[in-house]
């Protein structure tokens, strides 16, 4: 296992345990356990609401819950964000400041905006533009290429692929299996299609719980209400 961001050599285990959280009377999540390792790619799949965006922010330390549990090789972490080299986080609404060009947003990651946009010539092209002068799908590209390059150990996609081409996703798969050598990565996306064959575990976040996928995952996500079809 290559450098795993400042936490060195690997291979590092992600676990969080114990998830509880509530809004009002709605338990959204109850007592979910995920596990997340370097070398690996784990996706989470769910309903609309069921939870995954707040797993993620719980996880990554943004928002506190009293029972919330999150180790790194065994070792409490909380909040993660706050361990150096350990993790970072795409949110599902925009991550990159409005007022910097994407390449000052790249140097403020500790990345080399070239680098990470190797392969991508038109989005070289236009490193030196802020977010306001790009489309959407440009600037979710950028800032998925920017976390993936980045030294952390691991990484949460909250909808890495929204509004991204289909050329672009496929590219940015195969960048995330590249990536997996040195990174655990968690990722939630409805383009289940494209996540499935991506990841080498699935979860379904359903009713607070979160259920492995075994060998028939589209049965279970049928049987779950998440697939029509
Ligand atoms: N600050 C809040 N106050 C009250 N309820 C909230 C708050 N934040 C989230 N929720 C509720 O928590 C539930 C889970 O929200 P979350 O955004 O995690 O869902 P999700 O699985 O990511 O959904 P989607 O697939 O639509 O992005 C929803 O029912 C949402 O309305």
């Amino acid at each position: 296992m290559r450098r795993a961001g400042a936490l060195g050599a690997g291979p590092h285990v992600l676990e969080a345990d114990g998830i509880r959280l509530a809004f009002g009377t709605r338990q959204v999540l109850a007592d979910v356990y995920l596990r997340v390792q370097t070398g690996q790619i784990v996706g989470l799949l769910g309903r609309n609401g069921s939870g995954k965006s707040v797993l993620l922010q719980t996880v990554f330390g943004a928002r506190a819950t009293p029972d919330a549990s999150v180790r790194v090789n065994g070792r409490r972490a909380v909040p993660a964000f706050a361990q150096p080299g350990l993790i970072n986080y795409l949110p599902q609404v925009p991550l990159l400041p409005p007022g910097a060009s994407l390449r000052q947003a790249a140097r403020l990651l500790r990345v080399d905006a070239e680098q990470a946009t190797a392969g991508f010539p038109e989005l070289r092209a236009q490193l030196g533009q802020g977010p306001g002068e790009l489309s959407g799908g440009t600037v979710r590209l950028l800032e998925v290429l920017l976390l993936l390059h980045a030294d952390t150990a691991f990484s949460l996609f909250d909808e890495p692929f929204s509004g991204i081409m289909p050329v672009h996703v496929e590219a940015l798969a195969l960048i995330m299996q590249q990536a997996k050598q040195r990174k655990g990565i968690l990722i939630t996306d409805h383009r289940y299609a494209e996540v499935l064959p991506l990841c080498d575990a699935v979860y379904l976040l359903h009713q607070g719980r979160l259920r492995q996928l075994g060998a028939d995952p589209r049965a279970e996500l049928r049987d779950y209400g998440y697939l029509a079809t």
